[in-house]
């Protein structure tokens, strides 16, 4: 019965222009589903690390914080990924975590909100973490919190909005949120619109610039290929920069940072986003594995990774009996992030033997089945032998 669809495997793999990246990888035969929780290791950052660590630091020691662009280092790395989400440069700043970016931008979203807006409206369904942090925001900033779905947020907004903190993707379910209309309707009610970018930069085109997104965040470590606790970024659009006031305001975001003044000055622009002394390993390995997106265009990574998600969920319904497992994530294109997430009972169990047998996805409480498709290195003959394993697993109760 696979027949049919190994052969359009092929057909589809030697068809696919960004079938060469895959050899700028480390990977083996495992096919690996899980890009957008850990990307896999690109081949230019060990030696990129190794030079970092025994030439910068082994041997150039301080002078390396100028001449080998260490202080730089989070607006460079900004600037590179900038392109990848739809932002002219002078936007972006590299460091921290996702989680510490978010606490920022969500303070300071409320911070250049209108007087009289004391609400902050945060994503019912979002990765927990956004959650968490949005609670403790509204706290300090003497806000009300309201957790709406992302699909109720245009009917929540009022007057006393100050903030909105939503997932383009969602985590579980893989469900794309149309980021210009929310935004737009976050804006018609005057109040300021914050996007996780974390499932979604390096997947497909965001369109920061475009869509007129007043403050994002997202994390490296998945689609961007960053290595494990890869430092985030977070965005905020040119014409707000003045008005950005930063709930940490650490030294490094003084206009003035080796002048050592007693008191706050902010830098001009996106380096008032910073902190403290960036975390420079594991900022220069992500500056070396973003290397690989030199000629990639989003555009084709999107289209790529729709067609692996089609694909994918073509195979599913032909090898699994049906009922065994139900798609969460929607079909229609628009609605729809780089993932599958796929509904079973025993899931924890299906996705223990899956990986056991060569396809590694992840589980995610309480059952849900997660495969995440990188376009950078997964290939149609990969989704293929997935659902096969699939089909293989699930049959075993
Ligand atoms: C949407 C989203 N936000 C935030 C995070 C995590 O943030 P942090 O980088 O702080 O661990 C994740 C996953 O780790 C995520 O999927
Ligand atoms: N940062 C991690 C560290 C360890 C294990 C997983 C993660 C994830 O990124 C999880 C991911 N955000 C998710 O959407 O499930």
């Amino acid at each position: 019965m696979s027949e049919p669809y190994a052969g359009k495997a092929a057909a589809l793999d030697a068809a696919d222009e960004l079938a060469g990246l895959r050899a700028q990888f480390v990977l083996d035969d495992v096919v690996y589903l899980d890009g957008n929780s850990l990307g896999a290791l690109p081949r230019s950052v060990p030696g990129r690390v190794e030079d970092v660590v025994r030439r910068q630091w082994g041997s150039l020691r301080i002078r390396s914080w100028d001449e080998s662009g260490w202080w730089t280092a989070p607006e460079r790395i900004g600037d590179l990924i900038a392109p990848l989400v739809g932002a002219a440069a002078g936007q972006i700043v590299v460091g921290d975590s996702t989680s510490v970016n978010v606490f920022k931008a969500l303070v300071g979203a409320v911070r250049m909100a209108g007087e009289g807006r004391d609400e902050i409206l945060v994503d019912a369904t979002t990765f927990p973490t956004d959650g968490y942090i949005a609670e403790s925001a509204a706290r300090m900033t003497g806000c009300a919190l309201r957790a709406v779905a992302p699909g109720d947020v245009t009917s929540a907004l009022g007057p006393r909005t100050a903030a909105v903190l939503l997932n383009h993707v969602d985590y579980r379910t893989g469900r794309l949120h149309d980021l210009p209309s929310l935004t737009a309707a976050i804006h018609a009610a005057g109040a300021v619109a914050v996007w996780d970018l974390c499932h979604s930069a390096g997947a497909l085109p965001v369109g920061l610039d475009e869509h007129g997104v007043d403050l994002a965040v997202g994390c490296t470590y998945k689609y961007l290929n960053g290595g494990p606790g890869s430092p985030a970024y977070l965005y905020v659009r040119r014409d707000l920069q003045e008005r950005f006031d930063s709930p940490l305001p650490g030294w490094n975001s003084h206009e003035d940072p080796f002048g050592m003044r007693p008191s706050y000055a902010p830098a001009p622009g996106a380096l008032r986003g910073r902190v403290g002394t960036p975390d420079i390993l594991s900022m220069l390995a992500l500056e070396a594995a973003l290397e690989v997106w030199e000629g990639v265009s989003i555009e084709a990574v999107r289209a790529k990774s729709l067609a692996l998600t089609d694909f994918f969920l073509e195979c599913v319904s032909a090898y699994v009996p049906e009922g065994r497992v139900e798609p969460l994530t929607p079909l229609a294109h628009a609605e729809r992030g780089s993932q599958v997430a796929l509904r079973c009972d025993d899931a924890g169990d299906v996705m223990k033997r899956l990986i056991e047998r060569g396809v590694v996805g992840d589980f995610r409480h309480p059952d849900v089945l997660r495969f995440g498709f990188t376009p950078l290195y997964v290939g149609f003959g990969d989704v293929e032998r997935a659902a096969r394993a699939l089909a293989q697993t699930a049959a075993v109760t």
